[in-house]
């Protein structure tokens, strides 16, 4: 059923396994021609432009773009209790894992009287994105609220797209917001929620930091606001790689692949082994899993797509090299002393390791955050976290004899570089010293 690819008696080179390795036929560059007229016309219309795209692509127009904030308590009390009571296991697993990520500020004294202090500050606005197309994401309510409560920040503002009739954004999602004390919320989605956080349109003032998932429109729309706004890492169309050898179980293998072709007719899903027993075997359980689940369509079509394949490589250690190239979203290492094999691998979004610790479990129970890298943004960029939301400010107090004791390399290194009046402001200090 995947595509294979036979790299046996190969050693590519990464960067042309980079050119060879599944990937999607539509990137996010080839999006960005799409959403940036649609980032426009929001900047500019506000709020109608906005409520013209619900209308096009949710087919629905909300009555207003905040959604009032007796929605949302209302929703919480209507929220099915087994729910509730999920969400309250996540949000004390993630809260745990993101308490702990904030860094402490650091004080350096670099010489007697000149002190170095690295202090983190929250950003003060920030604009979390929870997307609702395919799938409701009510856990990635979770994932983007809890990192920015644990880092401090102040305002809170969440978008999602409205669903139709109501034109709000999905029940679930309106509750974990309640439930995690988020009541500025917004009846949006896609490129043009996007452009209402970046720029601000009706009650929405702007934002200065843009966090969360989405398929390839969400994620082409952050990448052109990037600068007005930060933003975190692209987290587009859902990955999951697997580095498996003989010792696998097929049909967890299947199941996993399967788990996340779920989200988005372009997620990936790519089977990296030594083993060819192991590729057809997980080849059968696909034949005999995906029919048996509720969106085999879209899992067909993802599984089937250019960005889903088994990769046969000659051993563990090929596989390895395979990954990194790929740099996952997701990676499970299903393989012998998987800690080992983990501990070697250099690039991916979270590394889910040995056959107890399966992407679902991340994507809601973990504790870890389940708004990773896509597209091989992983080589570059690492999830959502705590210190996503901080910035670390230096603030640098130096007296009078230890900015006088470095003078001197001051002086030398500003006229090495043609800009001598860099060191006449430290030796206007230092007059009358004889220095
Ligand atoms: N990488 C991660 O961390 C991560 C986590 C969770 C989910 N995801 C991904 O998030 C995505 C969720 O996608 P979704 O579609 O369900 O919800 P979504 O909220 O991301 O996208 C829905 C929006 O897409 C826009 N849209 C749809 N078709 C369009 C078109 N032709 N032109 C312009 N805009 C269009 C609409 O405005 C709509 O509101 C999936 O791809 C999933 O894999 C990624
Ligand atoms: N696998 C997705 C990307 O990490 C997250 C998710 C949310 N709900 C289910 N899965
Ligand atoms: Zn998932």
């Amino acid at each position: 059923m995947l595509t294979r690819l036979d790299l046996r008696g190969t050693r590519p080179s990464p960067r042309s396994l980079r050119g060879i390795l599944p990937r999607a036929a539509v990137d996010v560059a080839s999006v960005l021609a799409t959403v940036e007229p649609i980032i426009a016309d929001v900047r500019h219309r506000g709020e109608n432009a906005a409520h013209d795209y619900s209308e096009r692509f949710d087919g629905v127009r909300p009555a207003r773009l905040r959604v009032d904030p007796a929605e949302l308590t209302r929703a919480l009390a209507a929220l099915d209790p087994d729910i509730r009571e999920a969400l309250e296991v996540a949000i004390e697993r993630v809260r745990k894992v993101h308490a702990e990520q904030r860094r402490p500020d650091v004080t350096t004294e670099v010489v007697p009287g000149g002190v170095v202090v690295e202090r983190f500050v929250p950003v003060t606005r920030v604009g979390l994105y929870v997307p609702g197309g395919l799938a409701m994401y009510p856990s990635s309510v979770v994932m983007n609220v809890v990192p920015a409560q644990e880092a401090g920040v102040d305002s809170i503002v969440v978008v999602s797209p409205p669903q139709k009739p109501t034109g709000l954004p999905d029940e679930r999602v309106l509750a974990a917001c309640a439930l995690l004390g988020v009541d500025e919320v917004y009846a949006v989605g896609g490129a043009q929620a996007v452009a209402v956080l970046a720029y601000g349109a009706g009650e929405c003032e702007p934002v200065d930091l843009i966090t969360g998932p989405g398929n390839i429109y969400v994620t082409a729309a952050k990448r052109a606001v990037r600068g007005v706004v930060a933003i975190d890492a692209e987290a587009g169309p859902t990955e999951i790689a697997i580095l498996a050898d003989a010792t696998a179980d097929p049909v967890h293998v299947a199941a996993d692949l399967i788990s996340q072709a779920e989200h988005d007719p372009s997620a990936a899903s790519v089977l990296v082994t030594d083993s060819a027993e192991l590729a057809d075997a997980v080849d059968e359980e696909l034949a005999r899993q995906v029919p048996l689940t509720k969106h085999s369509g879209r899992i067909q079509t993802a599984l089937t797509g250019p960005q889903s394949g088994t990769v046969l490589v000659d051993d563990v250690d090929a596989g390895v090299a395979v990954v990194d190239a790929y740099a996952a979203e997701h990676l499970e290492i299903q393989t012998r002393e998987a800690g080992a094999v983990a501990a070697r691998v250099r690039n991916a979004g979270a590394i889910f390791v040995g056959a107890y610790s399966p992407v679902s479990l991340g994507d809601y129970c973990a504790g870890s955050n389940h708004v990773l890298p896509t597209g091989g943004c992983a080589r570059h960029s690492g999830g959502l976290s705590t210190q996503t939301f901080l910035r670390g400010i230096h603030v640098i107090t130096y007296d009078e004899a230890a900015l006088a004791d470095v003078a001197r390399h001051v002086v030398t290194l500003a006229e090495a570089e043609d800009l001598p009046a860099h060191g006449q402001a430290v030796t206007a200090r230092l007059r009358g010293q004889g220095r």
